[in-house]
Protein backbone atom coordinates (compact mmCIF):
# COMPACT_ATOMS: atom_id res chain seq x y z
CA UNK A 1 0.00 0.00 0.00
CA UNK A 2 1.30 3.93 -0.74
CA UNK A 3 1.09 6.49 1.59
CA UNK A 4 -1.52 8.87 2.56
CA UNK A 5 -2.51 11.07 -0.28
CA UNK A 6 -3.47 14.91 0.32
CA UNK A 7 -4.24 16.69 -2.82
CA UNK A 8 -6.94 15.84 -5.02
CA UNK A 9 -6.12 14.97 -8.89
CA UNK A 10 -9.98 14.38 -9.68
CA UNK A 11 -13.27 15.82 -8.62
CA UNK A 12 -16.34 14.22 -9.46
CA UNK A 13 -19.34 16.11 -8.06
CA UNK A 14 -23.32 15.60 -8.49
CA UNK A 15 -22.73 13.08 -11.65
CA UNK A 16 -25.86 11.89 -13.46
CA UNK A 17 -26.49 9.69 -16.45
CA UNK A 18 -29.51 8.80 -18.05
CA UNK A 19 -29.69 6.69 -21.20
CA UNK A 20 -33.38 6.18 -22.78
CA UNK A 21 -35.47 4.41 -20.32
CA UNK A 22 -32.62 3.83 -17.76
CA UNK A 23 -30.84 6.24 -15.37
CA UNK A 24 -27.65 4.62 -14.83
CA UNK A 25 -25.90 6.94 -12.47
CA UNK A 26 -27.43 9.31 -9.89
CA UNK A 27 -25.18 12.25 -8.51
CA UNK A 28 -22.63 10.20 -7.48
CA UNK A 29 -19.62 12.92 -5.89
CA UNK A 30 -16.17 11.44 -4.71
CA UNK A 31 -12.26 12.86 -4.80
CA UNK A 32 -9.42 10.70 -7.13
CA UNK A 33 -6.41 11.92 -4.59
CA UNK A 34 -2.85 12.27 -6.65
CA UNK A 35 -0.56 9.42 -5.90
CA UNK A 36 -3.27 6.72 -4.55
CA UNK A 37 -4.49 3.62 -5.96
CA UNK A 38 -8.64 4.16 -5.80
CA UNK A 39 -10.72 1.14 -6.43
CA UNK A 40 -14.37 1.45 -7.67
CA UNK A 41 -16.76 -1.47 -6.84
CA UNK A 42 -20.52 -2.21 -7.34
CA UNK A 43 -22.80 -4.66 -8.27
CA UNK A 44 -23.24 -5.67 -11.41
CA UNK A 45 -25.04 -2.76 -13.42
CA UNK A 46 -24.01 -0.54 -10.10
CA UNK A 47 -22.75 2.25 -13.11
CA UNK A 48 -18.75 1.74 -12.76
CA UNK A 49 -18.32 1.36 -16.66
CA UNK A 50 -20.90 4.32 -17.11
CA UNK A 51 -18.88 6.24 -15.10
CA UNK A 52 -15.43 5.49 -16.33
CA UNK A 53 -16.85 6.11 -19.93
CA UNK A 54 -17.98 9.22 -19.13
CA UNK A 55 -14.12 10.25 -17.45
CA UNK A 56 -12.91 8.59 -21.17
CA UNK A 57 -15.23 11.49 -22.95
CA UNK A 58 -17.31 8.49 -24.45
CA UNK A 59 -20.90 9.51 -22.39
CA UNK A 60 -21.80 12.89 -22.02
CA UNK A 61 -23.06 13.03 -18.46
CA UNK A 62 -26.48 14.63 -17.64
CA UNK A 63 -26.46 18.68 -17.08
CA UNK A 64 -25.76 19.79 -13.80
CA UNK A 65 -22.72 17.07 -13.79
CA UNK A 66 -19.13 18.70 -12.62
CA UNK A 67 -15.88 16.87 -13.16
CA UNK A 68 -12.46 19.06 -11.62
CA UNK A 69 -9.43 17.27 -13.13
CA UNK A 70 -6.15 18.70 -11.68
CA UNK A 71 -8.40 21.80 -10.60
CA UNK A 72 -9.64 22.55 -14.05
CA UNK A 73 -13.42 22.03 -14.18
CA UNK A 74 -15.48 20.55 -16.77
CA UNK A 75 -18.76 19.91 -17.32
CA UNK A 76 -18.30 17.34 -19.56
CA UNK A 77 -15.01 15.49 -21.20
CA UNK A 78 -14.74 15.65 -24.69
CA UNK A 79 -12.41 13.15 -25.92
CA UNK A 80 -9.46 15.80 -26.38
CA UNK A 81 -9.78 16.96 -23.09
CA UNK A 82 -9.03 13.49 -21.52
CA UNK A 83 -5.43 12.85 -23.72
CA UNK A 84 -4.89 16.18 -23.06
CA UNK A 85 -5.54 16.33 -19.07
CA UNK A 86 -3.78 12.80 -18.79
CA UNK A 87 -6.11 10.62 -18.31
CA UNK A 88 -5.51 6.59 -19.87
CA UNK A 89 -7.67 3.67 -20.37
CA UNK A 90 -6.99 0.17 -19.70
CA UNK A 91 -9.99 -1.60 -20.89
CA UNK A 92 -10.74 -5.28 -20.50
CA UNK A 93 -9.99 -6.02 -23.98
CA UNK A 94 -6.74 -4.14 -23.98
CA UNK A 95 -7.68 -2.66 -27.66
CA UNK A 96 -4.09 -5.01 -28.64
CA UNK A 97 -3.78 -6.40 -31.97
CA UNK A 98 -2.77 -10.18 -31.13
CA UNK A 99 -1.05 -10.88 -34.75
CA UNK A 100 1.00 -7.50 -34.28
CA UNK A 101 4.34 -7.48 -31.62
CA UNK A 102 3.84 -5.08 -28.84
CA UNK A 103 6.70 -2.33 -30.89
CA UNK A 104 3.86 -2.23 -33.62
CA UNK A 105 1.03 -2.05 -30.90
CA UNK A 106 2.75 0.90 -29.09
CA UNK A 107 2.87 2.51 -32.86
CA UNK A 108 -0.76 2.34 -33.80
CA UNK A 109 -1.33 4.12 -30.99
CA UNK A 110 0.76 7.27 -30.84
CA UNK A 111 2.92 6.99 -34.05
CA UNK A 112 5.82 5.09 -35.53
CA UNK A 113 9.33 6.10 -34.58
CA UNK A 114 10.92 7.22 -38.18
CA UNK A 115 13.85 7.95 -40.36
CA UNK A 116 13.04 10.08 -43.09
CA UNK A 117 9.74 9.02 -44.72
CA UNK A 118 10.30 5.31 -43.22
CA UNK A 119 9.47 3.39 -40.22
CA UNK A 120 12.43 3.34 -37.99
CA UNK A 121 11.81 -0.59 -36.60
CA UNK A 122 15.12 -0.49 -34.62
CA UNK A 123 13.85 2.83 -33.48
CA UNK A 124 10.55 1.75 -32.57
CA UNK A 125 11.63 -1.58 -30.93
CA UNK A 126 13.75 0.66 -28.59
CA UNK A 127 10.90 2.39 -27.85
CA UNK A 128 8.96 -0.33 -27.02
CA UNK A 129 11.64 -1.70 -25.05
CA UNK A 130 11.68 1.68 -22.96
CA UNK A 131 8.16 1.89 -22.18
CA UNK A 132 8.14 -1.67 -20.45
CA UNK A 133 11.68 -0.98 -18.85
CA UNK A 134 9.74 2.10 -17.01
CA UNK A 135 7.43 -0.10 -15.45
CA UNK A 136 9.94 -2.80 -14.68
CA UNK A 137 8.61 -5.41 -17.54
CA UNK A 138 10.84 -7.11 -20.08
CA UNK A 139 9.49 -9.05 -23.09
CA UNK A 140 10.12 -9.49 -26.79
CA UNK A 141 8.52 -6.60 -28.30
CA UNK A 142 8.78 -7.91 -31.72
CA UNK A 143 6.98 -11.59 -31.04
CA UNK A 144 3.08 -11.20 -31.87
CA UNK A 145 1.57 -10.20 -28.47
CA UNK A 146 -0.80 -13.30 -29.24
CA UNK A 147 2.29 -15.42 -28.36
CA UNK A 148 3.04 -13.67 -25.03
CA UNK A 149 1.78 -14.45 -21.34
CA UNK A 150 -1.47 -12.80 -20.27
CA UNK A 151 0.04 -10.51 -17.82
CA UNK A 152 2.38 -9.72 -20.54
CA UNK A 153 -0.07 -8.71 -23.16
CA UNK A 154 -1.39 -6.54 -20.05
CA UNK A 155 2.14 -4.98 -19.14
CA UNK A 156 2.08 -3.79 -23.09
CA UNK A 157 -1.49 -2.13 -22.44
CA UNK A 158 -0.50 0.01 -19.87
CA UNK A 159 3.10 0.64 -21.03
CA UNK A 160 1.70 2.23 -24.52
CA UNK A 161 -1.22 3.59 -21.90
CA UNK A 162 1.38 5.49 -20.46
CA UNK A 163 3.20 6.81 -22.69
CA UNK A 164 4.45 10.27 -22.28
CA UNK A 165 5.02 11.31 -26.22
CA UNK A 166 1.66 13.65 -26.04
CA UNK A 167 2.49 15.15 -22.50
CA UNK A 168 1.59 14.16 -19.02
CA UNK A 169 -0.17 11.23 -17.84
CA UNK A 170 -2.14 11.66 -14.21
CA UNK A 171 -4.15 8.96 -14.01
CA UNK A 172 -4.64 5.38 -15.61
CA UNK A 173 -8.26 3.76 -15.28
CA UNK A 174 -7.76 0.12 -15.37
CA UNK A 175 -11.58 -1.74 -16.23
CA UNK A 176 -11.69 -5.16 -14.44
CA UNK A 177 -7.43 -5.68 -15.86
CA UNK A 178 -7.40 -8.98 -13.30
CA UNK A 179 -10.71 -10.83 -15.14
CA UNK A 180 -8.90 -13.08 -17.02
CA UNK A 181 -5.89 -13.66 -15.37
CA UNK A 182 -4.75 -16.42 -13.07
CA UNK A 183 -3.53 -15.08 -9.72
CA UNK A 184 -0.14 -15.94 -9.92
CA UNK A 185 -0.12 -14.02 -12.64
CA UNK A 186 -2.18 -10.99 -11.02
CA UNK A 187 0.73 -10.93 -8.34
CA UNK A 188 2.74 -9.87 -11.65
CA UNK A 189 0.51 -7.46 -12.54
CA UNK A 190 0.47 -5.51 -8.84
CA UNK A 191 4.06 -5.38 -9.26
CA UNK A 192 3.72 -3.38 -12.62
CA UNK A 193 1.02 -1.26 -11.00
CA UNK A 194 3.41 -0.38 -8.21
CA UNK A 195 5.97 0.68 -10.78
CA UNK A 196 3.03 3.17 -12.21
CA UNK A 197 2.36 4.61 -9.12
CA UNK A 198 6.14 5.35 -8.66
CA UNK A 199 5.71 7.50 -12.18
CA UNK A 200 3.71 9.56 -9.71
CA UNK A 201 0.61 8.61 -12.29
CA UNK A 202 -2.88 7.55 -10.01
CA UNK A 203 -5.05 4.24 -10.75
CA UNK A 204 -8.38 4.14 -10.74
CA UNK A 205 -8.99 0.33 -10.52
CA UNK A 206 -12.04 -1.24 -11.07
CA UNK A 207 -12.77 -4.94 -9.54
CA UNK A 208 -14.89 -7.36 -8.60
CA UNK A 209 -12.58 -9.43 -7.23
CA UNK A 210 -12.36 -8.25 -2.49
CA UNK A 211 -9.11 -9.82 -2.16
CA UNK A 212 -7.24 -7.81 -4.82
CA UNK A 213 -8.63 -4.43 -3.38
CA UNK A 214 -8.17 -4.95 -0.14
CA UNK A 215 -4.53 -6.02 -1.04
CA UNK A 216 -3.70 -3.29 -3.43
CA UNK A 217 -5.58 -0.05 -3.19
CA UNK A 218 -5.66 2.61 -0.53
CA UNK A 219 -9.49 3.74 -0.65
CA UNK A 220 -12.50 2.62 -2.15
CA UNK A 221 -15.75 4.33 -3.92
CA UNK A 222 -18.31 1.76 -3.53
CA UNK A 223 -21.23 2.21 -6.29
CA UNK A 224 -24.79 0.86 -5.47
CA UNK A 225 -27.60 1.05 -7.96
CA UNK A 226 -25.89 4.06 -9.77
CA UNK A 227 -25.53 6.33 -6.26
CA UNK A 228 -22.63 6.89 -4.34
CA UNK A 229 -22.50 4.98 -1.03
CA UNK A 230 -19.54 6.30 0.25
CA UNK A 231 -15.53 6.20 -0.14
CA UNK A 232 -13.91 4.29 2.70
CA UNK A 233 -10.03 3.75 3.37
CA UNK A 234 -8.79 0.23 2.83
CA UNK A 235 -6.89 0.18 6.33
CA UNK A 236 -9.18 -1.29 8.56
CA UNK A 237 -11.10 -2.59 6.25
CA UNK A 238 -11.91 -6.22 5.42
CA UNK A 239 -13.53 -8.89 3.32
CA UNK A 240 -17.12 -9.11 4.98
CA UNK A 241 -17.71 -5.34 5.48
CA UNK A 242 -16.55 -4.36 1.92
CA UNK A 243 -18.84 -7.24 0.28
CA UNK A 244 -21.88 -5.82 2.92
CA UNK A 245 -21.05 -2.71 1.43
CA UNK A 246 -21.46 -3.60 -2.22
CA UNK A 247 -24.36 -5.51 -1.72
CA UNK A 248 -25.98 -3.80 0.91
CA UNK A 249 -26.18 -6.36 3.20
CA UNK A 250 -24.48 -9.51 5.03
CA UNK A 251 -23.13 -11.63 2.96
CA UNK A 252 -22.43 -15.75 3.48
CA UNK A 253 -19.11 -16.62 3.37
CA UNK A 254 -19.01 -19.66 0.47
CA UNK A 255 -15.98 -21.53 1.23
CA UNK A 256 -17.03 -23.32 3.86
CA UNK A 257 -20.61 -23.57 2.30
CA UNK A 258 -19.69 -26.01 -0.84
CA UNK A 259 -22.35 -28.44 -0.89
CA UNK A 260 -21.57 -32.21 -0.83
CA UNK A 261 -20.85 -33.41 -3.82
CA UNK A 262 -23.46 -34.70 -6.88
CA UNK A 263 -21.24 -37.13 -8.63
CA UNK A 264 -22.67 -40.63 -9.43
CA UNK A 265 -21.13 -44.03 -10.09
CA UNK A 266 -22.30 -43.56 -14.16
CA UNK A 267 -19.98 -42.12 -16.49
CA UNK A 268 -21.03 -38.64 -18.52
CA UNK A 269 -18.23 -38.56 -21.04
CA UNK A 270 -14.08 -40.38 -20.86
CA UNK A 271 -11.92 -38.11 -22.42
CA UNK A 272 -8.79 -39.37 -23.68
CA UNK A 273 -5.46 -38.25 -25.43
CA UNK A 274 -7.02 -34.25 -25.93
CA UNK A 275 -4.41 -32.76 -27.98
CA UNK A 276 -4.11 -28.71 -29.44
CA UNK A 277 -1.97 -25.92 -29.39
CA UNK A 278 -0.62 -26.48 -26.21
CA UNK A 279 -3.15 -29.96 -24.98
CA UNK A 280 -0.54 -32.54 -24.89
CA UNK A 281 -2.43 -35.41 -23.88
CA UNK A 282 -4.62 -34.43 -21.71
CA UNK A 283 -7.55 -37.28 -20.19
CA UNK A 284 -9.81 -38.12 -17.91
CA UNK A 285 -13.40 -39.04 -16.71
CA UNK A 286 -16.57 -37.25 -15.73
CA UNK A 287 -19.51 -38.90 -13.72
CA UNK A 288 -22.88 -37.83 -14.15
CA UNK A 289 -24.08 -34.98 -11.45
CA UNK A 290 -19.42 -34.20 -11.07
CA UNK A 291 -18.30 -30.47 -11.46
CA UNK A 292 -14.66 -31.14 -12.41
CA UNK A 293 -12.30 -27.90 -12.51
CA UNK A 294 -9.32 -27.10 -14.96
CA UNK A 295 -7.22 -24.98 -13.46
CA UNK A 296 -3.86 -23.62 -15.20
CA UNK A 297 -2.08 -20.64 -16.03
CA UNK A 298 -2.23 -18.88 -19.58
CA UNK A 299 -0.37 -21.09 -21.57
CA UNK A 300 -1.36 -24.16 -19.62
CA UNK A 301 -3.95 -25.54 -21.59
CA UNK A 302 -6.86 -24.57 -19.86
CA UNK A 303 -7.76 -21.74 -22.04
CA UNK A 304 -8.20 -24.25 -25.21
CA UNK A 305 -9.53 -27.17 -23.13
CA UNK A 306 -13.17 -26.25 -23.12
CA UNK A 307 -12.97 -25.21 -27.18
CA UNK A 308 -10.98 -28.39 -28.57
CA UNK A 309 -13.75 -30.51 -26.04
CA UNK A 310 -16.52 -29.07 -28.05
CA UNK A 311 -14.98 -29.12 -31.27
CA UNK A 312 -14.78 -25.30 -31.72
CA UNK A 313 -10.93 -25.32 -31.84
CA UNK A 314 -9.07 -27.40 -33.91
CA UNK A 315 -7.59 -30.38 -31.74
CA UNK A 316 -7.54 -34.52 -31.26
CA UNK A 317 -9.65 -36.32 -29.17
CA UNK A 318 -11.34 -39.32 -27.87
CA UNK A 319 -14.17 -39.28 -26.29
CA UNK A 320 -16.05 -42.33 -25.17
CA UNK A 321 -20.07 -40.97 -24.06
CA UNK A 322 -22.61 -42.01 -21.21
CA UNK A 323 -24.02 -44.53 -23.49
CA UNK A 324 -20.43 -46.27 -24.39
CA UNK A 325 -20.17 -44.96 -27.85
CA UNK A 326 -16.54 -44.31 -28.58
CA UNK A 327 -16.11 -41.01 -30.78
CA UNK A 328 -12.84 -39.59 -32.47
CA UNK A 329 -12.37 -35.85 -33.25
CA UNK A 330 -14.67 -33.36 -31.88
CA UNK A 331 -16.93 -30.95 -34.21
CA UNK A 332 -19.63 -28.69 -33.10
CA UNK A 333 -22.51 -30.31 -34.83
CA UNK A 334 -21.05 -33.35 -32.83
CA UNK A 335 -20.57 -31.69 -29.66
CA UNK A 336 -24.55 -30.90 -29.59
CA UNK A 337 -25.86 -34.58 -30.96
CA UNK A 338 -23.21 -35.71 -27.85
CA UNK A 339 -25.29 -33.18 -25.26
CA UNK A 340 -22.27 -31.27 -24.65
CA UNK A 341 -22.87 -27.10 -24.31
CA UNK A 342 -20.25 -24.73 -24.61
CA UNK A 343 -20.55 -21.82 -22.63
CA UNK A 344 -18.27 -19.16 -23.09
CA UNK A 345 -17.02 -16.28 -21.48
CA UNK A 346 -18.74 -12.91 -22.50
CA UNK A 347 -15.93 -11.55 -23.89
CA UNK A 348 -15.81 -14.10 -26.29
CA UNK A 349 -17.33 -12.50 -29.94
CA UNK A 350 -19.20 -15.43 -30.20
CA UNK A 351 -20.63 -15.75 -26.51
CA UNK A 352 -23.78 -14.14 -27.45
CA UNK A 353 -25.90 -11.70 -30.17
CA UNK A 354 -25.63 -7.86 -29.22
CA UNK A 355 -28.64 -6.74 -31.11
CA UNK A 356 -30.67 -9.61 -30.34
CA UNK A 357 -33.07 -8.68 -26.92
CA UNK A 358 -32.06 -10.64 -23.10
CA UNK A 359 -35.22 -13.27 -24.04
CA UNK A 360 -34.36 -13.79 -27.93
CA UNK A 361 -30.26 -14.55 -27.13
CA UNK A 362 -31.62 -16.97 -24.18
CA UNK A 363 -34.14 -18.87 -26.18
CA UNK A 364 -31.86 -19.26 -29.14
CA UNK A 365 -30.13 -22.80 -28.19
CA UNK A 366 -33.98 -23.43 -27.65
CA UNK A 367 -36.03 -22.25 -29.79
CA UNK A 368 -37.09 -25.29 -31.69
CA UNK A 369 -38.68 -26.52 -28.54
CA UNK A 370 -41.08 -23.36 -28.76
CA UNK A 371 -42.15 -23.67 -31.75
CA UNK A 372 -45.03 -25.81 -32.49
CA UNK A 373 -47.63 -26.05 -36.32
CA UNK A 374 -44.79 -23.10 -37.20
CA UNK A 375 -45.30 -20.84 -34.34
CA UNK A 376 -42.99 -19.68 -31.63
CA UNK A 377 -45.28 -20.08 -28.56
CA UNK A 378 -44.22 -16.82 -26.76
CA UNK A 379 -46.14 -17.62 -23.42
CA UNK A 380 -43.32 -20.52 -22.91
CA UNK A 381 -40.83 -19.33 -24.27
CA UNK A 382 -41.72 -15.59 -22.02
CA UNK A 383 -42.24 -17.99 -18.79
CA UNK A 384 -39.18 -19.66 -18.90
CA UNK A 385 -37.11 -16.30 -19.54
CA UNK A 386 -38.83 -14.48 -17.11
CA UNK A 387 -37.70 -17.63 -14.64
CA UNK A 388 -34.24 -16.98 -15.65
CA UNK A 389 -34.43 -13.48 -15.15
CA UNK A 390 -35.45 -13.99 -11.20
CA UNK A 391 -33.22 -16.81 -10.67
CA UNK A 392 -30.14 -14.93 -12.07
CA UNK A 393 -31.06 -11.80 -10.78
CA UNK A 394 -30.70 -10.38 -14.19
CA UNK A 395 -30.78 -6.25 -14.20
CA UNK A 396 -32.72 -4.35 -15.42
CA UNK A 397 -35.58 -7.55 -15.58
CA UNK A 398 -37.12 -6.53 -18.75
CA UNK A 399 -36.69 -9.42 -21.36
CA UNK A 400 -36.68 -6.52 -24.86
CA UNK A 401 -33.94 -5.15 -23.03
CA UNK A 402 -31.28 -5.03 -25.98
CA UNK A 403 -27.79 -7.57 -25.01
CA UNK A 404 -25.40 -5.00 -25.89
CA UNK A 405 -27.07 -2.35 -23.58
CA UNK A 406 -26.81 -4.66 -20.61
CA UNK A 407 -23.58 -4.45 -17.72
CA UNK A 408 -20.68 -6.75 -18.17
CA UNK A 409 -22.40 -9.07 -15.19
CA UNK A 410 -25.41 -9.55 -16.55
CA UNK A 411 -24.31 -10.17 -19.98
CA UNK A 412 -22.26 -13.13 -18.34
CA UNK A 413 -25.63 -14.35 -16.47
CA UNK A 414 -27.46 -14.03 -19.78
CA UNK A 415 -25.41 -16.88 -21.49
CA UNK A 416 -25.40 -18.67 -18.74
CA UNK A 417 -29.38 -18.79 -18.88
CA UNK A 418 -29.04 -19.22 -22.56
CA UNK A 419 -27.72 -22.46 -21.69
CA UNK A 420 -28.89 -23.76 -18.34
CA UNK A 421 -32.43 -23.64 -20.25
CA UNK A 422 -31.35 -26.32 -23.02
CA UNK A 423 -30.65 -28.77 -20.37
CA UNK A 424 -27.40 -30.48 -21.90
CA UNK A 425 -25.88 -33.73 -20.70
CA UNK A 426 -22.29 -31.89 -19.79
CA UNK A 427 -22.18 -28.22 -19.45
CA UNK A 428 -18.33 -27.11 -20.65
CA UNK A 429 -17.91 -23.52 -18.92
CA UNK A 430 -15.42 -21.40 -19.72
CA UNK A 431 -14.79 -18.47 -17.10
CA UNK A 432 -18.32 -19.08 -15.96
CA UNK A 433 -18.16 -16.21 -13.41
CA UNK A 434 -15.73 -13.15 -15.23
CA UNK A 435 -16.85 -10.16 -14.36
CA UNK A 436 -19.74 -11.31 -11.62
CA UNK A 437 -20.42 -9.67 -8.82
CA UNK A 438 -19.73 -11.10 -5.07
CA UNK A 439 -23.56 -11.82 -4.57
CA UNK A 440 -24.43 -13.16 -8.08
CA UNK A 441 -21.65 -15.59 -8.39
CA UNK A 442 -23.06 -17.19 -5.09
CA UNK A 443 -25.98 -17.74 -6.79
CA UNK A 444 -24.12 -19.23 -10.53
CA UNK A 445 -22.50 -21.73 -7.84
CA UNK A 446 -26.35 -22.62 -6.35
CA UNK A 447 -27.34 -23.12 -10.09
CA UNK A 448 -24.83 -25.07 -11.15
CA UNK A 449 -25.04 -27.45 -8.03
CA UNK A 450 -29.03 -27.82 -8.93
CA UNK A 451 -28.59 -29.15 -12.33
CA UNK A 452 -25.42 -30.80 -10.90
CA UNK A 453 -28.00 -32.73 -8.75
CA UNK A 454 -30.08 -33.18 -11.74
CA UNK A 455 -27.38 -35.74 -13.02
CA UNK A 456 -25.59 -33.17 -15.91
CA UNK A 457 -21.82 -32.91 -15.72
CA UNK A 458 -19.92 -30.19 -15.36
CA UNK A 459 -16.61 -28.84 -16.86
CA UNK A 460 -15.52 -25.62 -15.90
CA UNK A 461 -12.54 -24.10 -17.23
CA UNK A 462 -11.68 -21.19 -14.74
CA UNK A 463 -8.92 -18.15 -14.19
CA UNK A 464 -10.61 -17.89 -11.09
CA UNK A 465 -9.57 -20.26 -8.05
CA UNK A 466 -12.84 -19.17 -6.58
CA UNK A 467 -15.11 -20.84 -8.55
CA UNK A 468 -12.89 -24.15 -7.67
CA UNK A 469 -13.35 -23.72 -4.99
CA UNK A 470 -17.23 -22.57 -4.51
CA UNK A 471 -18.20 -25.46 -6.81
CA UNK A 472 -15.84 -28.05 -8.35
CA UNK A 473 -15.66 -31.39 -6.61
CA UNK A 474 -12.45 -32.23 -8.44
CA UNK A 475 -9.99 -29.90 -10.05
CA UNK A 476 -7.36 -31.41 -12.70
CA UNK A 477 -4.06 -28.27 -12.94
CA UNK A 478 -2.81 -28.33 -15.89
CA UNK A 479 0.81 -27.25 -16.51
CA UNK A 480 2.68 -27.34 -20.24
CA UNK A 481 -0.53 -28.90 -21.50
CA UNK A 482 -0.61 -31.74 -19.52
CA UNK A 483 -2.30 -32.34 -15.91
CA UNK A 484 -0.32 -32.28 -13.07
CA UNK A 485 -1.87 -32.65 -9.95
CA UNK A 486 -5.40 -33.75 -8.90
CA UNK A 487 -7.32 -31.95 -6.03
CA UNK A 488 -10.88 -33.22 -5.13
CA UNK A 489 -12.72 -32.70 -2.31
CA UNK A 490 -11.44 -30.71 0.92
CA UNK A 491 -8.35 -30.67 -0.88
CA UNK A 492 -9.64 -27.92 -2.94
CA UNK A 493 -8.08 -24.57 -1.36
CA UNK A 494 -6.99 -21.47 -2.88
CA UNK A 495 -3.15 -22.21 -1.85
CA UNK A 496 -3.15 -25.76 -2.79
CA UNK A 497 -4.30 -24.75 -6.63
CA UNK A 498 -1.79 -21.92 -6.96
CA UNK A 499 0.99 -24.78 -5.55
CA UNK A 500 -0.31 -27.12 -7.98
CA UNK A 501 -0.58 -24.46 -11.23
CA UNK A 502 2.60 -22.95 -9.91
CA UNK A 503 5.38 -24.50 -8.50
CA UNK A 504 4.91 -27.76 -10.28
CA UNK A 505 6.76 -26.38 -12.86
CA UNK A 506 8.90 -24.11 -10.72
CA UNK A 507 7.56 -21.28 -12.34
CA UNK A 508 7.04 -17.88 -10.86
CA UNK A 509 4.70 -16.12 -13.29
N1 LIG B 1 -25.67 2.46 -23.82
C1 LIG B 1 -26.57 2.12 -22.89
N2 LIG B 1 -27.89 2.21 -23.13
C2 LIG B 1 -28.80 1.88 -22.18
N3 LIG B 1 -28.48 1.44 -20.95
C3 LIG B 1 -27.18 1.33 -20.65
C4 LIG B 1 -26.15 1.65 -21.60
N4 LIG B 1 -24.95 1.43 -21.01
C5 LIG B 1 -25.20 1.00 -19.77
N5 LIG B 1 -26.54 0.93 -19.55
C6 LIG B 1 -27.21 0.53 -18.30
O1 LIG B 1 -26.67 1.33 -17.25
C7 LIG B 1 -26.56 0.56 -16.04
C8 LIG B 1 -25.14 0.63 -15.52
O2 LIG B 1 -24.31 -0.17 -16.37
P1 LIG B 1 -22.72 -0.25 -16.22
O3 LIG B 1 -22.22 -0.98 -17.41
O4 LIG B 1 -22.19 1.10 -15.94
O5 LIG B 1 -22.61 -1.16 -14.91
P2 LIG B 1 -21.29 -1.78 -14.22
O6 LIG B 1 -21.31 -1.32 -12.78
O7 LIG B 1 -20.09 -1.44 -15.01
O8 LIG B 1 -21.60 -3.34 -14.26
P3 LIG B 1 -20.66 -4.65 -14.45
O9 LIG B 1 -20.01 -4.89 -13.13
O10 LIG B 1 -21.65 -5.73 -14.75
O11 LIG B 1 -19.72 -4.39 -15.58
C9 LIG B 1 -27.02 -0.86 -16.39
O12 LIG B 1 -28.38 -0.98 -16.01
C10 LIG B 1 -26.90 -0.92 -17.91
O13 LIG B 1 -27.86 -1.83 -18.44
Amino acid sequence: MTAVATETLIAIEGVGKTFPGQRALADVSFEIERGEIHALVGENGSGKSTLIKILAGFHEPDPGSRIAVAGEELKALAPADVRRLGLRFVHQDLGLVAELSAAENVGLASGFAKRGPKVDWAGQCRRADALLARIGVEVDVELPVAELRAVERSAIAIARALDELHGEIRLLVLDEPTAALPPAEVDALFRVLREVLEQGVSILYVSHRLEEILGLADRVTVLRDGRCKGTFPIAGMDRARLAELIVGEEVEADAAQRPPSCATEERALTVRGMRGAVLDGVGFELRRGEVLGIAGLSGSGREELAAVLTGAAPGQIELVDGDGRTWSGMTPKRAKQLGLALVLANRHPDAAIGQFSIRENVSLAQLPSYVRGGRVRGAQERGAVERWIADLDIRPDDPDRLYSYLSGGNKQKVILAKWLNTSPRVFVMDDPTSGVDIGARHGIYGLVREQAATGAGFVVCSSDLEDFVGVCDRVLALVGGRVAAELSGAEITENRLLQAIVTQTGKNA
